[in-house]
């Protein structure tokens, strides 16, 4: 049985099993469509298959949500999970119908990382106020796969396809350029984490380096090129001790060689920009939390741990100093990057070729409340009734930076940032999606 299945307005194709298909069903379930608009799809749908229908093959059966189209065919040889081809002609149509926008002058925007964290947070509320997006995300291992599957789910029920390809395959992205006029790129796909750079530098230098590049090389070769807005990180303020970091603070002395890859992102930008007329903002994220985050970051894994009664390594600095970190919550940075594409400017190159001074911008995306690890831990111990078994460890010489602080003075500014969620209202809303997620006993396998 071939199964067409047509929700919005993609098409998905698959088959049950890998035997030759017989049959063809094809469903629209427009959830919370009106008759009419299901009616009109299915008037549209039918007529792109009409070639492929033999008259007196094709059935309709209506049910409460869903209308039903069956009919019996060989002529599609669509083997299991063949959707996702990219390039082919059912791919263009998914991207072209992702990139439809629903208000006037909306932007359309290619999501890198998008099945990410911050990626499918932005993605939704781009969607949300009718602007047209495709996402792009690789959906490496680097933690639990299955979670960005879930968040791809929870973007596709809302009309955002996301390839799953890599940001350093430029064949794909020239394609993507020359199928859809992006006004944005929202860059967001990375290698993130501190401490895993030890294990893993070359994972840092392919994404952060290498695919920084060809991405911003695409942009660069794109008509209309596109403006850019990119998530560099609070981490490349390093060693700096001045306080609370500033824009204008030095960043030239990284503690991580995932600082230092954010650290060269901003200074490829700034080439980019200064060649190619690309019009870039970087946005410095300060640990980012909220539902949907990341299993590799402290507030994550600690939950998961004190849920299953295993201990938490907690680091302290040179005389027991307690870490801090300005923690954000997840829809203050949304609006943040929101209100960064809304500001961006034009590029001002064509055909590759410079036509004149872009805009170039770099922005403190934080809460300006640095909290305690410590003190983090007190608050999801309340939010999860559970005491933690804590280990107080001599922070290793993994990269870690003792504290960090946001000035938004700029943001405030220019893009009209205000954070207002502070850290004890984020984490109950994290530890409310977290136990409706894993479980309330955290039991869903994890990692
Ligand atoms: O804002 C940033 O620039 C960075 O924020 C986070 O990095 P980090 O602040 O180190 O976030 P966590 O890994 O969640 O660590 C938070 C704090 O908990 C501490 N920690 C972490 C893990 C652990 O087992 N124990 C522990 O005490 C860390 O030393 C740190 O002080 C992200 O992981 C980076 O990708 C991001 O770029």
């Amino acid at each position: 049985m071939l199964i067409v299945s047509a929700t919005s307005w993609g098409e998905y194709f698959c088959t049950e099993g890998s035997k030759p298909v017989h049959n063809c069903r094809c469903i629209t379930s427009r959830l919370g469509a009106s008759t009419s608009a299901r009616n009109q799809y299915e008037k549209i749908l039918t007529r792109r298959y009409a070639r492929l229908l033999k008259t007196g093959d094709f059935f309709h059966h209506r049910k409460a949500l869903n209308h039903q189209i069956f009919w019996p065919t060989t002529i599609l040889p669509i083997s299991r999970f063949e959707e996702a081809k990219w390039g082919d002609l059912v791919w263009q149509r998914k991207v072209h119908q992702s990139c439809q926008t629903k208000r006037e002058d909306g932007m359309v925007v290619l999501v890198t990382g998008a099945a990410g964290f911050v990626g499918t947070h932005v993605s939704l509320a781009l969607k949300k106020r009718g602007d047209g997006l495709v996402g792009l995300d690789n959906f490496n291992n680097y933690y639990d796969p299955s979670l960005k599957r879930s968040r791809q789910e929870l973007l596709e029920k809302q009309g955002i396809f996301v390839i799953e390809g890599d940001i350093n395959d430029a064949a794909l992205l020239k394609k993507l350029f020359e199928l859809i006029p992006f006004t944005h790129v929202m860059h967001l796909a990375a290698q993130a984490g501190v401490r895993y750079a030890l294990e893993n530098p070359g994972s840092y230098v392919h994404s952060n380096i290498a695919g920084l590049v060809t991405l911003l090389e695409a942009c660069v070769k794109a008509n209309p090129q596109p403006a850019v807005v990119w998530a560099s990180s609070s981490s490349v303020y390093g060693l700096n001790t001045h306080v609370p970091f500033s824009e204008s603070d030095r960043t030239d002395q990284p503690a991580s060689l995932y600082a230092a890859t954010k650290k060269a992102g901003e200074e490829f930008a700034h080439t980019y920009n200064h060649i190619h007329g690309l019009s870039i903002t970087g946005l410095r994220f300060f640990t980012v939390y909220g539902p949907w985050g990341r299993p590799d970051m402290a507030y994550f894994s600690f939950t998961r741990d004190i849920l299953r009664g295993k201990p938490i390594t907690i680091y302290q600095g040179a005389n027991k100093i307690d870490l801090a970190r300005d923690f954000t919550y997840i829809d203050d940075i949304v609006k943040g990057c929101l209100a960064a594409l809304d500001t961006a400017e034009k590029s001002t190159g064509t055909g590759g070729k410079k036509r004149g001074k872009a805009q170039f911008r770099i922005y403190n995306l934080g809460n300006t409340a640095p909290v305690t690890v410590p003190n983090l831990v007190s608050i999801l111990e309340k939010h999860l009734k559970c005491k933690a078994k804590k280990d107080l460890v001599k922070m290793p010489r993994n990269g870690d930076v003792p504290f960090t602080h946001a000035n938004v003075t700029l943001a405030r500014r220019e893009l009209g940032y205000e954070p207002t969620t502070d850290l004890a209202t984020g984490l109950k809303k994290f530890v409310k999606w977290y136990q409706n997620y894993y479980g309330v006993s955290g039991s869903r396998k994890t990692m």
